[in-house]
């Protein structure tokens, strides 16, 4: 799904509305229903009790009058607060004329700020996408009578106050919500951690937007859903052999940190590799066979840790972190790894696929490695920690994007960088949001097993990076959604 910045937002309204002979009322009232029906699933009349609507004087403001007149009509009780202004817009005032008379509605001014208790419902469509400036005066001190007030706040397409996909200071007024309904594609905003606690939980509801528009709308941003990955991974053909999925190796572990190769190794498998190798340290040899009996296992001739690089032949991919740890001598053998993979005389058909995480990055990282040398061509996949010892400190999330795409495009590798939404950046400039996953899995090992399943993946010859890149992702995050819906298992 293509995430669209509020420009392009605009224009989608107006090719939706000629392509599908609408009125901009008409596409008002789809919207402020699609809002409606969330609601009413989200809270009944009972648990509501009396719902406050704070309206500001655009389209967003005209969606939370409809909305309140359609909440009215299923026995809601409404309350509309006007935030004044010089202007509304015409939707806006078509609106007001038809909201019902038994609807208590008053002017907001600064000394009579509407009350607001903490069981008060209030559905907030001050500002959306129209927001032009920060918020200040009364919409200002309004959103911050808002905030105060602790109350259970639904805020209409964005929380008022805070822009799609431009970046703000922190110090700005916002309205804290605790669920953002919005219409027809997400916002840039959602996906950033900084906003979490502004946007809540968030909802995208589908209204009809043209998807011709939308086909043909360029952005960098994607959110990656299940219809993004659909068809991505082949058919294993019935005639096919462990050759047909590839040959991986993984090169892992360290002493205290042998779990992490398993951990890997085991992804891997279950990725559908067709051979797999691992070279850990001397003292992991035993443990990794034991533990995972379908992997060939070659052990390192150091204890402790990986000291040397093995013959890469015969390999279609190559995977190197999981408690690598940070001996000088396990560095040696990734600045190895990295010069044979992109060697021209290497032996392989396809430049080797490398899959770079862990201690793999935080070495490159300490050793501050010449990154073009380090990335081309490679997977790497930082948290933010790991990618600004790659690169610098982010001022803030949005610039977080910005040096995660830069770095991508100029070293023409894909980076993942790992949390809540992962994203994944192409050589081509494109960020894609990953949409599964939950905070169930930011633990030890999630990202170890992530790295096993990434080189299953890309050992598979019949997938693209990029597809594979994603794919990976979205699976690992969809697994441990499935694992959280699993009822405990109780000792
Ligand atoms: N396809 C859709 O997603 C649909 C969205 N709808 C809703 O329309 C809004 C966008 O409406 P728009 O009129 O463009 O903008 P706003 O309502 O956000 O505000 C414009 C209004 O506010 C003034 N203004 C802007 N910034 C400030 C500020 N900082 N302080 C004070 N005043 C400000 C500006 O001058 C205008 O007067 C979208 O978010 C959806 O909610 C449609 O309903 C249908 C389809
Ligand atoms: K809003």
């Amino acid at each position: 799904m293509k995430i669209l910045t509020a420009a392009q937002t605009r224009q989608l309204d107006q090719a939706t509305m000629q392509e599908q002979h609408l009125t901009s009322v008409e596409l008002m009232e789809r919207a402020a229903e699609a809002l409606v029906e969330w609601f009413c699933q989200w809270l009944d009349q009972e648990q509501a009790g009396e719902v406050l609507v704070l309206c500001g004087p655009g389209n967003n403001g005209g969606d939370g009058l409809a909305a309140a007149r359609l909440l009215h009509q299923s026995g809601y009780q409404m309350r509309v607060a006007l935030l004044p202004a010089a202007t509304q817009a015409a939707d806006w005032q078509h609106n007001r004329l038809h909201l019902p008379e038994a609807i208590a509605v008053a002017e907001i001014n600064e000394g009579q700020l509407p009350e607001i208790q903490p069981n008060t419902v209030v559905i907030d469509a001050l500002f959306g996408t129209g927001l032009a400036r920060p918020l200040g005066g009364l919409a200002a001190a309004l959103v911050r009578h808002l905030n105060a007030a602790r109350a259970r706040v639904v805020s209409v397409d964005i929380p008022s106050g805070l822009y799609a996909e431009a970046s703000q200071p922190r110090e700005n007024v916002a309205v804290r919500a605790r669920h953002t309904v919005s219409f027809g594609t997400p916002k840039l905003a959602f996906l950033l951690p900084q906003n979490a606690e502004l946007v809540g939980e968030w909802h995208v509801k589908d209204i009809g937007l043209s998807e011709p528009f939308i086909a043909c709308s360029t952005s960098p941003w994607h959110y990656t859903d299940a219809a993004a990955v659909a068809g991505t991974l082949p058919a294993r053909p019935r005639f096919s052999h462990k050759g047909t999925f590839g040959h991986a190796l993984l090169l892992a572990g360290s002493r205290g940190k042998i779990g992490a190769a398993v951990l890997a190794a085991n992804a891997c498998l279950r990725g559908g590799v067709g051979l797999l190798t691992a070279r850990v340290p001397g003292c992991g040899y035993d443990i990794f066979q034991t533990s995972v009996p379908e992997a060939m296992c070659l052990a390192d001739p150091a204890a402790d840790y990986l000291s040397e690089l093995p013959e890469l032949k015969p390999y279609q991919a190559v995977g190197i972190g999981p408690g690598l740890g940070q001996e000088d001598a396990s560095l040696a053998v990734l600045r190895q790894l990295l010069e044979a993979a992109t060697a021209p005389a290497a032996a392989q058909q396809r430049p080797l696929p490398l899959v770079i995480d862990a201690d793999a990055l935080n070495l490159l990282g300490r050793h501050r490695e010449p990154a073009g040398a380090t990335a081309r061509k490679h997977g790497a996949h930082p948290h933010p920690k790991e990618f600004e010892r790659l690169t610098e400190p982010a001022r803030d999330d949005y610039h977080r994007l910005e040096l995660l795409r830069a770095f991508a495009q100029r070293y023409r590798c894909l980076v993942l960088l790992k949390g809540a939404y992962s994203c994944l950046a192409t050589p081509a400039g494109e960020l894609h949001f990953n949409s599964t996953g939950n905070p169930g899995m930011a633990t030890g090992g999630s990202g170890d097993v992530l790295t096993g399943l990434l080189l299953a993946l890309r050992a598979d010859a019949r997938l693209r990076p990029f597809e594979a890149a994603r794919l990976g992702v979205y699976a690992h995050g969809r697994a441990g959604d499935l694992a959280a819906e699993k009822p405990a298992t109780r000792v």
